[in-house]
């Protein structure tokens, strides 16, 4: 949590205006308001501000948040955060990880996600662990061109079935070690308490804010 310390940091760090935050997934703006919400740090959406979801290039979720998040930065000329995340599935060699979204298909189809994870576990046979992890990259850029990127996880297990419809993409079979339910099946708080995505939120506060 903020103390007024962290929330005058925050405010002077970033100057007078708005972050971007730099996402046209809902439901990591959601979340990454949520987080923000202590610091009274006023944001806009990438989509509010009608910028383009420029194309994820990178070979890293490092590479892929700092190039949204720079070029957020550069067309608004305000900071801009950008998140990249995804589940990695140690069975599948990481993936879907920085593909996490493209698995989705076009019409951000999660079910279908879902469903491509548990089937190409079941093909690698009865003796597939599921253990995954999501990590989370978040990258703050200014316009300037200046860049700092933080690097999240949290480590669990793939389930199925999907169990719950809170959360978003693949929080329904995703079950954190050390608890008996879903991330889609978890408050909002509880799982800022333990995420990726609040990992890297935690460290880019530690050394920016
Ligand atoms: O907490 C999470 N709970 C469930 N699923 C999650 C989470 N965090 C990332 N994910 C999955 C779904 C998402 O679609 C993909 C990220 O892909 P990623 O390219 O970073 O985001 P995106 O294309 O959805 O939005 P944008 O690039 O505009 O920020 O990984
Ligand atoms: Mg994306």
């Amino acid at each position: 949590m903020s103390d007024d310390f962290g929330q005058e940091q925050a405010i002077r760090k970033l100057g007078p205006g708005r972050l971007v935050i730099a996402s046209h997934n809902p439901g990591k703006v959601r979340e990454i308001g949520e987080l923000l919400a202590p610091y009274g740090i006023e944001t806009v959406s990438a989509a509010a501000l009608d910028l383009p979801e420029p194309e994820e290039t990178g070979t890293t979720f490092i590479a892929n948040a700092e190039l949204k998040a720079m070029q957020a930065a550069d067309l608004s000329g305000l900071p801009a955060l950008a998140d990249d995340s995804g589940l990695c599935v140690e069975a599948l060699n990481g993936d879907p990880g920085i593909f996490s979204a493209r698995w989705a298909g076009p019409t951000k189809d999660f079910g279908i996600a879902m469903r491509l994870v548990w089937d190409n576990i079941q093909a690698k046979g009865p003796e597939a662990g599921h253990g995954a992890h999501f990590i989370c990259a978040l990258a703050l850029a200014w316009p300037d061109g200046h860049v700092e990127a933080f690097e999240g996880r949290v480590d669990g297990t793939i389930i199925w079935p999907p169990r719950g419809d809170r959360g978003f993409g693949y929080d329904p079979i995703f079950q954190p070690h050390g608890h008996d339910i879903s991330f889609g099946e978890m408050d909002p708080e509880k799982k800022h308490g333990m995420s990726h995505r609040a990992d890297a939120f935690a460290q880019l506060v530690a050394a920016v804010f």
